[in-house]
């Protein structure tokens, strides 16, 4: 269990981390996710010990970490500048941290965890090479087994799989969590990949400025993202995000060419400028600048729900399925089809789309450094 309160962290004038308050819980594999400079490794380093806040606590399981050592946290931590021993090998690498007198096991003890460690790695066959013949990605990964042997509180991993091409880094997505001690171990692990965080996330954390914005589950993220910004860092292609007002029956595009249902209700947001993680606005007044939100997976070329009529704008082909952006009045919006469905479209064809109003998604407009906030229907 680990429990950030009210942690601040300045460099000179610079604020890494703002109040910020987080918990993870116990076993739990909690994906921190954010932009650079969002103060992704400085929450790691905090909980590490190797960077001390300068105001607000840190806990780990229930233990207030003032004045405990980094050594004496019991967290195992993996950069992503990975420090290795260059002339030894792979195994003596793997093997160093359970020599350490806190953590010293048996040999044989030692020999299993590693092949287990390696094998879910992928690296078993590098044992014996010394780590200055290793390419980036396999020194990545033995950095991140080096971790993983020693029993730890918990790991705290700073974006482990960047190296990696695209194939092995999907791969190893699937293999991290099987591997036992992660499946034991309360882990804390830093990404600014959307997709990352969405697969390996028991809970997700999305941070901004040094303040956790929102926590969730993926499919809380996903259908209650806390604004504009948050819908816009998960889901490839993007969200479509329609600027117009609320009227009587729904919502009207800019410029008048897109009406949608919307549900029922409205009042306006109490405040305008809020602190992170209050709850969003209930309901909006007739007339409101709002933007609304459709996942290109929730336009449909066919089926039921709203219709729309526009114009096909460019067509790609994404495997078995095609990602159609269509113009919507001056709008454009992209969808993703079954192939059947978008076969033989043509730029400039007239197209019919559909969506079912409960997959809309209605946010407050946006504004100056300040991403509009979902409306709960
Ligand atoms: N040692 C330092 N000295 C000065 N500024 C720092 C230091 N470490 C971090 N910062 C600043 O603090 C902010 C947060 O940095 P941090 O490294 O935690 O972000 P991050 O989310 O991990 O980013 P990235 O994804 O690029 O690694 C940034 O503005 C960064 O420039």
């Amino acid at each position: 269990m680990i429990g950030l309160r009210g942690v601040r962290k300045t460099y000179g004038k610079v604020t890494a981390l703002d109040d910020l308050e987080l918990d993870v819980r116990e076993g739990e594999f909690f994906c921190l996710l954010g932009p650079s400079g969002a103060g992704k490794t400085t929450t790691l380093k905090t909980v590490a010990g190797l960077e001390l806040p300068d105001s607000g606590t840190v806990e780990i399981d229930g233990t207030d970490m003032r004045g405990v050592e980094p050594y004496d946290r019991g967290v195992a931590m993996c950069f992503e500048s990975y420090a290795l021993y260059p002339h030894r090998s792979v195994y003596d690498n793997l093997a160093s941290p359970l020599r350490s007198p806190r953590y010293r096991v048996p040999p044989e003890r030692a020999r299993e965890r590693i092949g287990e460690v390696a094998e879910l790695l992928g690296i078993s066959g590098l044992l014996d090479r010394p780590i200055s013949q290793l390419s980036n990605g396999q020194r990545q990964r033995t950095a991140l087994g080096r971790v993983l042997v020693r029993p730890a509180r918990a790991f705290l991993l700073d974006e482990p799989l960047s190296h990696l091409d695209a194939k092995l880094r999907q791969q190893m997505r699937a293999e991290l969590k099987a591997i036992g001690a992660v499946r034991r171990t309360t882990t804390l692990y830093v990404t600014h990949d959307s997709v990352e965080a969405l697969a390996l996330g028991d809970r997700i954390g999305v941070i901004r400025d040094g303040r956790i914005v929102q926590t969730g589950t993926r499919e809380e993220i996903w259908y209650q993202p806390y604004d504009t910004e948050v819908a816009r860092a998960f889901g490839r292609p993007r969200i479509n995000l329609l600027p117009g007002t609320v009227t009587g029956g729904g919502f009207r595009s800019v410029d008048g060419k897109v009406e949608l249902p919307l549900p029922a209700g409205a009042a306006l947001p109490a405040q305008t400028n809020p602190p992170a993680q209050t709850s969003p606005p209930a309901r909006v007044k007739e007339g409101t600048d709002v933007l609304v939100g459709i996942r290109p997976r929730d336009l449909a070329l066919r089926g039921p729900g709203h219709d729309l009529t526009g114009t096909v704008y460019v067509s790609e082909v994404l495997g078995r399925s095609v990602e159609v952006t269509v113009r919507l009045g001056e709008q454009h919006v992209s969808l993703v089809a079954p192939r059947a469905d978008a076969a033989g479209l043509r730029p400039d064809d007239p197209v019919r789309v559909t969506v079912r109003p409960e997959s809309l998604l209605l946010f407050e407009a946006d504004r100056p450094q300040c991403p509009g906030r979902r409306i709960t229907p």
